[in-house]
């Protein structure tokens, strides 16, 4: 589905990224691990296109997409989870989801302008969308609450239900544990599983909480150092001597600052 050929990401003369070749097949739930500024972050903004790599190519259901934007990118299906706008925590979790561009250009609103009908059954069809989203989330008991008013839990599975908004077909998630609680952590770890199992999601996710990563994730890849160490199962992956070197190399560094 994805497929990175030699991605190189320079900033001035540092490679955050080192000649990264990865593929990505249909129906994976992928787990990108790898201590603090191994380049994951970056790898995603390159994948996402948010940054146009220094070197090397992205393939994308079979398309050259290297230079494309974010937004065409989004289009194909491509869709990276973003933490909600600053300024739409004033709307409601119900209106969060219904301000998402559909995926089909020729579908907005502002197309359909001057038919006003067609624009009322388009507002209809989203609406609907948004409500049977926030039931599979199950967080219809705050459809009309504020979205600045939700708890980091709750913030987490209505990012995930704006990417199901758009049909989307591989979805980037950027530390979806990172300050939620454990009760929905598992909720949230349930629904990636029902979208990859069942909607035919794939996922990439970066992820420093390990428990989640050996519970969803397959195949597991951990990056150092802007490269792709090793690749393969959780348990696998974990043990490799490399992997732990990467790892402790962090912690001396970081206990030696
Ligand atoms: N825009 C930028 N300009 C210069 N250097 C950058 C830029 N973005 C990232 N870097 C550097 O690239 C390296 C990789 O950063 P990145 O954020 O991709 O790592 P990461 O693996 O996501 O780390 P973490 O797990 O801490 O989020 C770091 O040394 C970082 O300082």
């Amino acid at each position: 589905m994805l497929e990175l050929e030699g991605i190189v990401m320079a900033f001035g003369g540092f490679r955050a990224v080192d000649g990264v070749t990865l593929r990505v097949e249909e129906g994976q739930v992928l787990g990108l691990i790898g201590p603090n500024g191994a380049g994951k972050t970056t790898l995603f903004n390159v994948i996402a296109g948010a940054y146009t790599p220094t070197a090397g190519t992205i393939r994308f259901l079979g398309e050259d997409i290297t230079r494309l934007r974010t937004d065409e990118r989004f289009h194909k299906g491509l869709v990276r989870t973003f933490q909600i706008p600053h300024e739409f925590h004033r709307l409601s979790v119900l209106e969060n989801l219904m301000v998402v561009p559909p995926h089909q250009p020729g579908e907005n609103l502002f197309a359909n302008w001057f038919d006003w009908r067609k624009v009322r059954r388009v507002e209809e069809e989203v609406r609907q969308k948004a409500i049977e989203v926030l039931a599979f989330l199950e967080l219809t008991h705050v459809a009309n609450e504020r979205a600045g008013h939700l708890s980091g839990g709750q913030k987490k599975l209505l990012e995930l239900g704006r990417t199901m908004m758009t049909d989307a077909k591989l979805v980037l998630l950027d530390e979806p544990a990172a300050g939620v609680n454990r009760t929905l952590l598992r909720k949230l770890e349930e629904k990636i599983q029902i979208l990859n199992r069942e909607w035919g999601y794939t996922f990439i996710l970066i992820e420093h909480d390990m428990e989640m990563i050996a519970k969803l994730c397959h195949p597991v890849v951990c990056m150092a150092e802007g490269k792709v160490l090793t690749q393969g199962e959780f348990l696998d992956v974990r043990n490799d001597p490399r992997v732990l070197e990467a790892y402790l190399g962090e912690t001396v560094t970081e206990e030696a600052a």
